[in-house]
C-alpha cells in the first residue's frame, strides 16, 4: 500500500483518481493539489435566474450529457447516491432521433442548408444527403482492402477518404470531429479517437461496412465489474442523461465526499512549480502553498504540456511525448431567448457544420464566426429549468441553446465582458461578437430571431487535446518510461484527457484504474 499519494490537478480525472484511490488505499495519506480556487476543471454548470420571464435556467460551459454505456460514471452515481438527481432523455425523444448537419451555400455542395441526418432506411431514401451517403456506403464493401502495408495509424480524414471518398470524409467526418474534438479531422488519429472503426476495417478484411456487421470480440472494459446498484435499470431505453443541476453535480459530489475523509487533504489555489524524484523511493513536489511535499507516489491529472513544464526542470526525469499534441480552444456561447423553442429552431439535438472545401479560413483575413456547431439544449435538457413545462417545445417561456466556436477556426475578438447581467430587467447589451453569432444563426436556422434575454461566453482555452496519429504508440512509450528504474520507477502515473481519451467516461475510468499496480 502506498504511504502517501499526491494527485496533481482537481479536474474530473483528478477527482476520480482521489475518490478511487481513497477507496482502494484507505490508510494512505492523499493530497490533491489544484491551481484554481474551484475544483471540477472543464465541468462547469451555472444557474441563471431571469426575473423578467420568471425562469431559472441551467447552463453548461463544458460537457452537458452522458451516454449510459459509460459504466464507470453509473458506478459513481450509485456510490455517491446521485440517482435522484439524474434526468434522462429517452431514445424516442427528438433530441435523440433528430440530428442535423448545416452545409453553408458557400461550400458549393450539391446539398445545402440545415439537413436532418437520416436515422432509418426510409429517412435515408428521402434525404437530400442520399446523393453523398448512398454511393459512398454502397461502394465501400466492394472497394479492395487499401490500408497501406504496415500502416499503424493515420488521420480520421485519411481513413474515411480511403474507404468512402473525399466528399464523405469532409462532410461527415470533419463535422463529427468538430462535435467531439473541436479539431481538424486531418490531424486527429483514427486509432486513438475511433478505435472501433480501425478494428472494424480489420474484422471486415479491409471493409469498414463489412466489419461493422461482424460482432467485435469482448473488450477488456466489458470484463470489468462495476458496482452499478439500480443505475443500469434506470438507463433502460435512455439515449443520454444529465443531472437536474447539471454536470457539476458529479464533480461537486466527489468534492463533498472527499471532504469527509480524514486521510484526504485538498489544496486549492495552489500552483505547482516543480516535480522531481529525490531518491528511488520519494518524489518531491514544489508548490505555492508552503513547504515542498514529499510523497511515495503521485498521479498527474494535468494537461500533458503543463506536466512537461514541471518535470523538464530536472532534465534526467523529463518525460517523452508530453508536447506532441496540440490542443483546441473552444468558445462556448450560451444564449437564452425569451420565447418557446418552436420559434427558434427545429426539434432535435442540434447541428454540426463540416469543414469548408477550401479548408479553414486564414486568420489574417477572416470575418468568419468560426461556428463548429450549435446544441439545442432546450430539447434535451429542459427538465433542468423552472418552471417545468410539459409541452416545452411549443409552450416554454424560453429557449436555451449553445453555439460552439473556435477549434481549427480563427475566431473573432471576444468582448471585454463575458456575460450579460442576470435578472433580465434591463434591455440586454449585445456586443459585436454575439451580434455576429446571431446573424450567422439567423442564416443557419433560416429564420429571424429575437434578441437573447441573456448571453454568456466561456473561453475554454486549450480544453481538448488533438490526439495526433501515432498517439497510442507514444503513450505506450511514455508508460514504459514511467515504469523504468531509470525513469520514475512506477511511482508517477500520468492520466487524463491527453493520455487516454477525452470523454467524461474516459476521465472517470482513468481515475478508477490508476495505481492498480501500487501494492
Ligand atoms: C466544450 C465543448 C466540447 C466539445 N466536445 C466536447 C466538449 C466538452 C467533448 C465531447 N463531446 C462529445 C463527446 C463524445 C461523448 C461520447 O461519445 O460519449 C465528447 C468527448 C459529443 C457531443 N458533442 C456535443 C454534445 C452536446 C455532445 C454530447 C456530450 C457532451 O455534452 O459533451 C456538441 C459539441 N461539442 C463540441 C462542439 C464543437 C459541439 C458542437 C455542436 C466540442
Amino acid at each position: 500500500m502506498p504511504q502517501s499519494i499526491a494527485i496533481l490537478g482537481g479536474g474530473l480525472t483528478g477527482l476520480s483518481s482521489a475518490y478511487h484511490l481513497s477507496r482502494r488505499f484507505p490508510t494512505s495519506k492523499i493530497v490533491l493539489l489544484e491551481r484554481q480556487a474551484r475544483l471540477g476543471g472543464w465541468v462547469r454548470s451555472n444557474r441563471v435566474d431571469l426575473n423578467q420571464i420568471g425562469a431559472s435556467v441551467l447552463l453548461e460551459a463544458g460537457p452537458r450529457t452522458l451516454r449510459p454505456n459509460g459504466k464507470c460514471v453509473l458506478e459513481l452515481i450509485n456510490l455517491l447516491g446521485l440517482e435522484d438527481k439524474v434526468i434522462t432523455i429517452p431514445k424516442t425523444a427528438p433530441a435523440a432521433k433528430s440530428r442535423f448537419l448545416y452545409i453553408p451555400e458557400s461550400h458549393h455542395s450539391k446539398v445545402s442548408g440545415l439537413q436532418r441526418l437520416p436515422n432509418s432506411i426510409l429517412s435515408l431514401l428521402n434525404s437530400p444527403l442520399l446523393s453523398i451517403l448512398l454511393p459512398a456506403i454502397l461502394r465501400e464493401p466492394f472497394k479492395g482492402a487499401n490500408r497501406p502495408p504496415r500502416a499503424n495509424d493515420e488521420s480520421v480524414d485519411s481513413f474515411l477518404t480511403r474507404r468512402f471518398g473525399e466528399t464523405f470524409a469532409r462532410v461527415f467526418g470533419s463535422a463529427l470531429v468538430h462535435g467531439i474534438y473541436a479539431t481538424d479531422s486531418r490531424k486527429l488519429s483514427v486509432r486513438a479517437a475511433f478505435p472501433s472503426m480501425w478494428d472494424a476495417e480489420e474484422r471486415g478484411r479491409g471493409s469498414l461496412v463489412r466489419g461493422l456487421l461482424v460482432p467485435p470480440r469482448k473488450l477488456k472494459d466489458e470484463q470489468e465489474t462495476y458496482e452499478l446498484g439500480r443505475t443500469l435499470e434506470m438507463m433502460n431505453g435512455v439515449s443520454v442523461y444529465s443531472f437536474k443541476d447539471g454536470m457539476e453535480s458529479l464533480t461537486k459530489a466527489l468534492e463533498d465526499h472527499l471532504g469527509t475523509l480524514a486521510n484526504v487533504r485538498i489544496l486549492v489555489d495552489t500552483r505547482i512549480s516543480r516535480i522531481k524524484m529525490v531518491d528511488d523511493q520519494l518524489l518531491e513536489i514544489s508548490h505555492s502553498g508552503g513547504e515542498p511535499l514529499r510523497t511515495s507516489h503521485a498521479v498527474s491529472a494535468l494537461p500533458l504540456p503543463v506536466l512537461h513544464k514541471l518535470v523538464s526542470k530536472s532534465p534526467s526525469f523529463d518525460i517523452p511525448h508530453l508536447t506532441q499534441n496540440p490542443t483546441s480552444t473552444v468558445h462556448v456561447v450560451n444564449l437564452i431567448f425569451p420565447t418557446a423553442p418552436k420559434n427558434i429552431h427545429p426539434e432535435g439535438f442540434g447541428y454540426l457544420i463540416p469543414r469548408p472545401p477550401s479548408g479553414y479560413p486564414d486568420p489574417s483575413t477572416t470575418t468568419n464566426t468560426g461556428i463548429l456547431g450549435t446544441v439545442f439544449d432546450s430539447c434535451s435538457l429542459h427538465a433542468q429549468d423552472l418552471p417545468h413545462t410539459t409541452d416545452y417545445y411549443n409552450k416554454a417561456s424560453h429557449t436555451k441553446l449553445t453555439v460552439m466556436t473556435g477549434g481549427p477556426y480563427p475566431t473573432l475578438p471576444l468582448p471585454s465582458q463575458f456575460s450579460s447581467s442576470e435578472g433580465g430587467a434591463d434591455p440586454v447589451h449585445i456586443p459585436a461578437f454575439i451580434r455576429s453569432l446571431l446573424e450567422a444563426l439567423k442564416v443557419q436556422l433560416g429564420r429571424e430571431l429575437p434578441d437573447p434575454i441573456y448571453w454568456r461566453i466561456w473561453n475554454n482555452e486549450e480544453c481538448i487535446p488533438t490526439l495526433m496519429p501515432g498517439h497510442l504508440d507514444r503513450m505506450q512509450d511514455l508508460k514504459t518510461f514511467l515504469m523504468s528504474s531509470g525513469g520514475w520507477g512506477g511511482r508517477l502515473a500520468v492520466v487524463g484527457a491527453g493520455v487516454g481519451g477525452v470523454s467524461v467516461g474516459d476521465c472517470v475510468e482513468a481515475g478508477r484504474r490508476v495505481g492498480r499496480d501500487w501494492v
